[in-house]
């Protein structure tokens, strides 16, 4: 073997294609998984939803290609690496003495994206037949929310002949001895929240002020952040089941060429805040908070939130009352009433769970209790369809490492990956029943 045609060069070449946001390098990281492909005589066709954003999806076709077929999903972006604040530079690629391969991408989420092409590999080289159909896809900007990647692919007349019966997305890393999966995904809301008052002079003591009634806001929002904490830390629940916010930005103030005018309390002020929610929390309950504590008109204040909707419109957004829609594709009935996340049953009442969970135990594997991913990803969009989607990335005993600095997987996690992915697409695509779901 040439050392450039090892499972650990290939995850390498992956990572140094640098698909990181604002301008992922998508063509060459499609090029480089169609040639693998290709070497290992899978169907490959690249799809164009909207320009300069490709998906990639590969066939392994099953011996039964009538009954649903599985579908294993991951992204091809990556969020931005700050060069300067890393060990070694975030496309590189480096494996250190001990086994630590650094990237932006090595746990989110291109270990998985080569992991599912090494395990078919070698269930190929096994003479392993499927007797499902077995599709791979490589979809676009997941991490700025899918409207322009899964959610085109999802909407479209060539996903619906997939006919996928169960789709598998990432998951994430587990610093513990066992795997962890996840069968939803919480909400993301975007919360922008703007106070208006007098201007009036630095040095004066008076009521409604803008920043007065913002920083009111702000120590309301910090109030209820740290009664939803305080629940995670009790112990009481996990940090996904709980409705999280976070500030992002603070607004304020009157530029000058120094800087800010000092002398005058400005008229305006706004924050942002992300906010996820869970599927257990009610939207309209949130969202009348927002209203009546966070944002009361009584105040001065005005709010918008933004959600995404599984549907090929805009955003959508609610100002005070009014919720601005306009949807053009609807997938399926609209369960997802102001983003309400979808979950998939873990249980006997899905066919899938105990394959799935056999598949993992057949290799020694752990299992942790089923989570909901505290993040999003774009398995939502395919529950959205009715399909059962389950999150999952092979990585125990790694830390989670997603969006940060020093991303890295270790080479024996990686490897081991590719084993567990072996079990996994050998009992999903073995199982011939053709009960649904
Ligand atoms: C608004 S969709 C954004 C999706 C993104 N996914 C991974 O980080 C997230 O923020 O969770
Ligand atoms: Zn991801
Ligand atoms: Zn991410």
């Amino acid at each position: 073997q040439q050392p450039q045609d090892t499972p650990i060069a290939r995850f390498q070449r992956y990572l140094r294609i640098n698909t990181a946001h604002p301008r992922p390098d998508y063509s060459s990281a499609i090029s480089f998984l169609e040639s693998q492909a290709l070497s290992i005589n899978l169907q490959v066709k690249t799809l164009e939803f909207s320009p300069g954003k490709p998906v990639l999806l590969l066939t392994w076709p099953g011996s039964n290609p009538s009954l649903p077929s599985l579908l294993f999903n991951s992204h091809l972006d990556s969020v931005p690496a700050e060069s300067s604040k890393w060990t070694h530079p975030p496309f590189f690629a480096v494996r250190s003495p001990d086994g630590k391969i650094f990237a932006r991408g090595a746990q989110d989420d291109k270990c998985i994206g080569v992991q599912y092409l090494e395990a078919i590999r070698n269930l190929k080289e096994k003479n392993f037949a499927p007797v499902r159909t077995v599709h791979v896809s490589y979809v676009p900007d997941e991490e700025i929310g899918g409207v322009n990647g899964i959610l085109k692919f999802v909407a479209s007349e060539e996903f619906r002949k997939l006919n996928v019966g169960f789709a598998m997305d990432e998951g994430q890393a587990s610093p513990g001895d066992e795997f962890r999966v996840f069968y939803a995904d919480r909400s993301p809301w975007n919360l922008i929240i703007k106070a208006k008052g007098m201007p009036g002079h630095g040095s004066r003591m008076y009521d409604n002020s803008a920043m007065e009634n913002l920083m009111k806001s702000v120590e309301i929002i910090s109030r209820f952040r740290e009664s939803q904490f305080d629940v995670v830390k009790a112990g009481e629940a996990p940090n996904s089941e709980v409705v999280s916010v976070n500030p992002v930005y603070v607004k304020a103030g009157i530029p000058s060429p120094s800087g800010f005018v000092m002398n005058m309390q400005p008229s305006e002020a706004e924050a942002g805040f992300n906010i996820r929610l869970p599927p257990v929390a009610d939207p309209e309950l949130v969202r009348r908070r927002i209203a009546e504590e966070w944002a009361p008109a009584r105040r001065n204040m005005t709010y918008q939130v933004t959600w995404r909707r599984m549907t090929l419109d805009e955003d959508c957004t609610t100002t005070g009352i009014q919720v601005i829609i306009s949807p053009i594709i609807e997938l399926g009935p609209l369960r997802d009433y102001m983003g309400r996340p979808l979950t998939t049953p873990t249980n006997d009442s899905n066919p899938w769970w105990p394959i799935f969970k056999q598949a993992i135990t057949a290799v020694g594997g752990k299992l942790a209790k089923p989570e909901i991913l505290a993040s999003t990803t774009d398995a939502r969009y395919i529950r959205q369809l009715g399909i059962p989607v389950l999150g999952f990335s092979p990585m125990k005993n790694t830390p989670i490492l997603l969006h940060e600095h020093n991303e890295f997987l270790e080479d024996t996690v990686y490897l081991e990956g590719i084993e567990v992915y072996e079990s996994i697409i050998r009992s999903l695509s073995s199982f011939e029943e053709s009960s649904s779901y």
